[in-house]
């Protein structure tokens, strides 16, 4: 049986989404990856041949020859570059739709266009992103976890859409727990690895340099290794986190268990901004997404000539399908 296909969402119709999606159905058409559009038509470039489909299961006999959309439509007219709260109900709808499909199993998994969280939130949207939105949509509030992969490093967080004084007084050995036993059974699930390695994040320099420095090593981090060991996780750490993402230490570890968003998000997005997927763990969908924002400073919109690059929603977009994939394997070994 053929797989079910992705189903991609609007992002802001404002920013580069739209124009990304365009380029990205040229790229993938002629390959099993198989995406349906679930935006605005009006949206895309004279150059992209588009379908209007109801169902998901419609998507795969036209994507040859063009690119499947399910309608959502902006009730503002959209100038790119310049974001309206008034078109957040739509942002939201093709989000929702997207969930739903994958939820019914008629998508493989979701893969989601930039949004501009501040935009949405003077909208009353009351989530911080898609992350959270998307647990929330699943009934998996707070086992939410946000890991970010590029093919040289993928790193997992604890918190997310915090202060960096927010994500430090929430740290737990419980929250490292958790997300490490997230992270592991991912990776065991959705990549195939048997016996995932985790290198944990020390949070304060040198890790702490022994409690001179900070301990929360001691007190926090320490403990949670101990019991991620005594459960057979193969976990190290606490690793200072100067030198972890090192391309020698890299090759100690299959993921790294960061202590808030900037310490996972910025190595990645260093070595790899083209090739860096978002990933949301812990929900029963897979759900992918372009390491970058909206870009509104240089989208174009339909007809102009972009200069957006869209290598990081199509490595999204093959790291679902992948993904997919590789959980149907899984999940059938285990019957
Ligand atoms: N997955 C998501 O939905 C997501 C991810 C990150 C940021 N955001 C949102 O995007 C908005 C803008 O955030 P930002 O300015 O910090 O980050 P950004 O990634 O939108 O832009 C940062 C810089 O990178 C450039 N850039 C981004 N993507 C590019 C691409 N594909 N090709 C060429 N250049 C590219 C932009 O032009 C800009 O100069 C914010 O509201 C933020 O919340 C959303
Ligand atoms: N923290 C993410 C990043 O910088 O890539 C980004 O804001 C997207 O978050 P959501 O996927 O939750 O929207």
């Amino acid at each position: 049986m053929k797989a079910a296909p992705l189903a991609l969402t609007m992002g802001d119709p404002a920013g580069i989404g739209p124009e990304l999606t365009g380029r990205v159905w040229q790229a993938l058409r002629d390959t099993g990856c198989v995406f349906f559009w679930i935006g605005d038509p009006t949206l895309l470039g004279e150059a992209i041949v588009w379908q209007e489909i109801t169902h998901p299961a419609e998507a795969r006999a036209c994507f040859a020859h063009a690119l499947p959309v399910q309608r959502v439509s902006c009730p503002e007219v959209v100038q790119p570059g310049k974001p309206s709260p008034q078109n957040a109900p739509a942002v939201i709808e093709s989000i929702k739709q997207a969930v739903h499909y994958s939820l019914a199993g008629q998508a493989g998994a979701v893969v989601t266009n930039p949004i501009a969280k501040h935009v949405l939130a003077a909208a009353g949207f009351p989530h911080p992103g898609h992350t959270e939105f998307l647990a929330s949509l699943c009934k998996a509030s707070g086992q939410e976890v946000m890991m970010l992969a590029c093919p040289e490093l993928k790193v997992a967080l604890t918190s997310i859409h915090v202060s960096l004084q927010q994500a430090i007084k929430c740290l737990s050995a419980e929250r490292i727990v958790e997300v490490s036993k997230i992270t592991a059974k991912a990776l065991k699930r959705d990549f195939g690895l048997t016996n995932p390695r985790l290198a944990i994040a020390g949070l304060n320099p040198h890790a702490g340099e022994h409690g001179m420095m900070g301990d929360e090593e001691v007190r926090i981090i320490r403990p949670a290794i101990e019991v991620l060991t005594k459960e057979g996780i193969n976990v190290i750490g606490p690793m200072p986190p100067d030198t972890m993402f090192s391309a020698a230490v890299r090759s100690h570890y299959d993921a790294a268990i960061c202590l808030y968003h900037d310490q996972g998000l910025i190595p990645v997005k260093t070595l790899d901004m083209a090739g860096g997927v978002n990933i949301t763990l812990g929900l029963p969908i897979i759900r992918t997404s372009p390491d970058h924002g909206t870009a509104f400073d240089i989208a174009v919109g339909r007809g102009g000539k972009s200069r957006a690059d869209c290598s990081s929603l199509l490595s999204a977009m093959r790291m679902a399908h992948d993904m997919a994939h590789q959980r149907a394997v899984t999940e059938s070994h285990c019957k």
